[in-house]
C-alpha cells in the first residue's frame, strides 16, 4: 500500500505565518485522522526550533501542537521535520517523549552527511525515520542517489526526492526517484515531496509512485509553501481511480480538506504569477512570504526578488539574502 504523509500542519504553517493555534491541529487532525491519512506531520514550517526571527515566530510552541496531535489522533502517527542547525538532537527527543513516532530530517540535497548523527540518534531511540533531500531539481539524479546513500547509511528508512521549488517536470521526477530506488535497493523506500508551482504535483507524485516510490506527502487543499503541495484529497482521488491502495476514504478526505482544513487557512494557495516564478525560476517555496515582506519593506517588485533569488540559486537557510536583493533593487544597483 502506498503510504501518504499528510503535511499540512507543517509545510502549512509558512502559508499560516506559524500562526497555528491548538484547537485548529485538534480539528484538523481529528478530520484528517477519520479519513485514514496514516501519517501527519506536525512542526514550525521550517522543522523544529523553527520559531525564530529569522524564520518567523509560532503563535502555539510546537511541541504543544505536537502534544495536542498526539493526544487527537486515534491511527495516525504524528511525524516532526528538523533541520540539523535550526533544530538540535535534544529537540527530537523532546518531540518524541511528546508522543511523535516519525522523524523527518532534511538536508539541501548536496548536504546530507550533516543529518548523519541526527538518524542514528533517532534510530537509537526507536524512531522511524525519513530523509528529505531538499532543492531536488538543482542536482541530477546520480547526486540524488549519491546523497540517498549516505542518509541510508547512517540510518534513514526512506528517503524523499524534495521538490522543494515545485521546479521538476515528471521525467525529472522519475529519473531521480528511479536513480535513488536502484541505489537504496532494500535499504530505504524513496518518497516524493512536491509543491504545485508549475501545476504538477499530483502528476509529478504519480510519476514517483511508478518510479518506485512507496510514500508521497499531500497537504489537504494544498495547505503549504509557494502554491502549495500535492493536493492529499486529489491524490487519493487519482490514486482510487488508478488502482493504487492509499487506506484513505476519498468522501472523508474530501471533507476533510473543504470543511476543516479551508477555514484554518488565511487564503487559498494561489498558482499565481510569484508561485509560477518560483517553479519556472527554481526557488525555494517557502521564500514566497519573504520575498512579499522584503518587497514591501523596501517599495520593490517581489517577482524580481524571486527572479533574482533563482540566479543566486539560494538555499534555505539563505532567507537574508532576499532582504540583500531588494536593498540592491531599491538603490538601483546593476546585478
Ligand atoms: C524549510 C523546510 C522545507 O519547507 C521543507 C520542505 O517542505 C521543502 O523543502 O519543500
Ligand atoms: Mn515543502
Amino acid at each position: 500500500m502506498l503510504r501518504i504523509t499528510d503535511t499540512s500542519l507543517r509545510d502549512g504553517s509558512h502559508h499560516k505565518r506559524h500562526q497555528f493555534t491548538a484547537d485548529e491541529v485538534r480539528s484538523i487532525v481529528a478530520a484528517l485522522d477519520d479519513a485514514g491519512v496514516p501519517v501527519i506531520e506536525v512542526t514550525h514550517g521550517d522543522g523544529l526550533g523553527g520559531s525564530s526571527f529569522t524564520y518567523g515566530f509560532s503563535k502555539t510552541p510546537e511541541q504543544e501542537l505536537i502534544s495536542v496531535a498526539v493526544r487527537t489522533a486515534r491511527n495516525a502517527k504524528i511525524a516532526f521535520l528538523m533541520l540539523p542547525g535550526v533544530g538540535v538532537k535534544d529537540d527530537i527527543l523532546v518531540a518524541q517523549d511528546n508522543g511523535a513516532s516519525i522523524c523527518r530530517i532534511a538536508t539541501h540535497c548536496t548536504e546530507a552527511d550533516i543529518a548523519v548523527q541526527h538518524f542514528g540518534l533517532a534510530r537509537e531511540r526507536g524512531l522511524e525515520t525519513v530523509g528529505f533531500l531538499m532543492m531536488a531539481h538543482s542536482q541530477p539524479p546520480e547526486v540524488i542517489a549519491r546523497q540517498g546513500r549516505i542518509m541510508a547509511d547512517a540510518g534513514c528508512q526512506c528517503v524523499y526526492v524534495v521538490d522543494s521549488a515545485g521546479a521538476l517536470v515528471l521525467e525529472q521526477v522519475s529519473d531521480r526517484v528511479s536513480a535513488l530506488v536502484a541505489e537504496l535497493g532494500a535499504d530505504a523506500e524513496a518518497g516524493f515531496h512536491g509543491h504545485e508551482n508549475l501545476g504538477l504535483s499530483v502528476a509529478n507524485s504519480i510519476a514517483a509512485i511508478r518510479a518506485g516510490a512507496r510514500q508521497i506527502d499531500g497537504s489537504a487543499r494544498r495547505f503549504g509553501a509557494g502554491a502549495g503541495n500535492t493536493a492529499t484529497e486529489a491524490l487519493v482521488g487519482v490514486c482510487d481511480k488508478l488502482g493504487i491502495e492509499t487506506g484513505i476514504d476519498f468522501f472523508k478526505i474530501v471533507d476533510a480538506a473543504e470543511d476543516v482544513v479551508l477555514p484554518a487557512m488565511p487564503e487559498e494557495c494561489k498558482l499565481d504569477r510569484m508561485a509560477l516564478l518560483m517553479g519556472y525560476a527554481g526557488v525555494y517555496s517557502s521564500f514566497l512570504k519573504h520575498a512579499y515582506r522584503q518587497a514591501e519593506r523596501y517599495g520593490v517588485s517581489g517577482a524580481e526578488i524571486l527572479v533574482q533569488a533563482g540566479e543566486r540559486k539560494l538555499v534555505g537557510g539563505q532567507e537574508d539574502q532576499l532582504a540583500d536583493i531588494a536593498i540592491n533593487l531599491a538603490a538601483k544597483v546593476p546585478r
